[in-house]
């Protein structure tokens, strides 16, 4: 840790579904793996009637539930650095009474701190008001964590940012998009840009087409309040599958520095051919899941979860095409999946390549040669290069085989996206937190969609929960001998 390191951080929302999964966990794998500094001070703000004892009650049933290899030896360290204060996030006098425990003995103003705001995105603007009023904004080192998802359009991203930007400087202000923490996409850097080869054919002459998945086998447990009003489209495609999209698709930047990166991604971002309104249904498609059966379990329908409106037409799928209309990637399409309720948690990134110009060995059957793949598996973390080989015998034929670039060895440390993300934001580290260009950009592309299907309230197609998807799903597919990559 050095000097920037911030060793204050107060969890707004600590008895939140995302404190309890996501967050209260990694402090803790951070703890345990010797990372969390002894300093380091965690203020758990919360408006339930709790003292540190009914505090630590709830952290132990939540880190047991939620927290892999849980021990009660780590789990009284742990506590040590905790201490729970009570408020209402709109009242002001909570707010003075964390000034009074964030300022050192001997001080009038209170140490750079970290607000992470795990509370509702309408909650952010009137707590980030609170905090300037309570004269957090002055220091410099202070940090803001905001999570997802900013705005629920480009409209109120645009407000929200500005609202932020009244109270706090961008320098202070850490958006989390938690995709932009898991090891295998910051891989996708290494993988460009650590081999000549890759980047050499990582363009337009060699690429058919971009494939970009996330599937997840859950539904959307307790958080229809929240889910019905989003959708998959907001929810995941707008940040998660956008960013994974600026990855794969943006030039070398000159440093791996925060702006650096942040420049080349906005360029693609930037590039993405907007889409028109008579050509959303052409580019974009959605559905929803209906009852089915998932790892042998049956799973109730979307519209039958609890707290979703009554005929509510919210996607919890999409499948999307867009194209990048710059001198790498003119004509080639990116297709985007995400769903709740597919057959498997898993995602990747699928690359295929071009055919071949000539097909030489026609031992083999035409429709067994398909072009290469590189894939990359972000869950199960893999990444397999395929290519053919020649059959064993007398006759040339071909198969496919995958060359295992797979990189993690036997014991070597896996840490969850949060556990990395909660690191840089101690150290002041931003080049995985994603500028309001970013986000602003990422609107402008699914903005045209959102507006088209806010239109249509009356109907959307389902798909049984357990599926890829609706069958239509390959509709937005440019050509025939195109299909969605499930088996990675
Ligand atoms: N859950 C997830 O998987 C993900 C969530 N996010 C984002 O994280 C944020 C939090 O989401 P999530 O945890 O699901 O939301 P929850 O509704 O589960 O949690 C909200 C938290 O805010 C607290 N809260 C609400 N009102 C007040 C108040 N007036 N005063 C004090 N505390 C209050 C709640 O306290 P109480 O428990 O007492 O109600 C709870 O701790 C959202 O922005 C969400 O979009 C982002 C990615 C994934
Ligand atoms: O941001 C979100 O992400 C999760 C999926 O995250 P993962 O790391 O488990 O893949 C998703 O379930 C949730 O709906 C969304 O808000």
């Amino acid at each position: 840790m050095d000097e920037h390191c911030i060793c204050q951080f107060v969890i707004f929302g600590s008895t939140g579904d995302l404190a309890s999964k996501k967050l209260l966990p990694a402090l803790y794998h951070l703890k345990c793996a010797g990372r969390l500094p002894p300093e380091m001070r965690i203020i758990a703000f919360g408006r339930r009637p709790w003292n540190d004892k009914a505090w630590q009650e709830f952290l132990k049933e939540q880190l047991e539930h939620y927290a892999e290899g849980f021990t009660a030896d780590h789990f009284a360290d742990f506590c040590t650095h905790f201490h729970y204060v009570e408020g209402e996030i709109h009242d002001p006098a909570a707010y003075q009474k964390l000034r009074k425990i964030l300022t050192p003995k001997g001080s009038t103003e209170p140490d750079p701190s970290i607000f992470y705001l795990a509370i509702r995105p309408a909650d952010f603007v009137p707590v980030v008001q609170q905090l300037s009023a309570a004269g957090f904004n002055k220091e410099a080192d202070t940090r803001i964590v905001i999570e997802k998802p900013f705005g629920d359009d480009l409209e109120s991203a645009m407000q929200l940012n500005e609202q932020l930007h009244r109270h706090f400087k961008e320098e202070q202000i850490y958006r989390i998009d938690h995709y932009l923490g898991k090891e295998i996409v910051q891989n996708l850097l290494v993988f460009r840009f650590a081999n000549l080869p890759i980047e050499a054919i990582w363009n337009r002459n060699y690429i058919d087409h971009v494939q970009i998945t996330v599937a997840e086998s859950g539904g959307i447990e307790n958080r229809a309040g929240y889910y019905d009003q989003a959708g998959a489209l907001r929810d995941m495609v707008q940040n998660h599958l956008m960013q994974i999209l600026t990855l794969v698709a943006m030039e070398p930047p000159p440093s791996l520095e925060a702006d650096a990166l942040r420049d080349e991604k906005v360029k693609v971002l930037r590039s993405i051919r907007p889409i028109p309104k008579s050509a959303v249904h052409a580019h974009a498609l959605r559905a929803q899941y209906g009852p089915g059966v998932i790892e042998e379990q049956h799973v109730p329908g979307y519209a039958d979860e609890a707290g979703v409106a009554k005929n509510s037409v919210t996607e919890t799928f999409v499948a999307a095409k867009f194209y990048i209309d710059n001198w790498r990637w003119r004509g080639v399409p990116f297709y985007l999946r995400t769903g709740k309720r597919l057959p498997a948690k898993t995602s990747s990134v699928a690359i295929r390549f071009r055919h071949t110009p000539q097909q030489l060995f026609r031992e083999t059957p035409i429709e067994r040669i398909e072009p290469n793949w590189i894939l990359l598996s972000l869950e199960p973390e893999s990444l397999k290069i395929e290519i053919y080989v020649k059959e064993p015998g007398l006759e040339m034929r071909v198969r496919p085989v995958q060359l295992n670039a797979s990189y993690r060895r036997d014991g070597e440390e896996e840490l969850d996206a949060y556990e990395a993300l909660l690191l840089d934001v101690m150290e002041g580290d931003k080049a995985l937190f994603i500028r309001f260009d970013e986000v602003e950009w990422a609107w402008r592309v699914v903005d045209p969609i959102i507006k088209a299907w806010g239109r249509e309230v009356d109907y959307i197609i389902t798909y049984p929960a357990g599926s890829w998807g609706p069958d239509e799903a390959t509709r937005i597919m440019d050509k025939e001998d195109q299909y969605w990559r499930n088996q990675i």
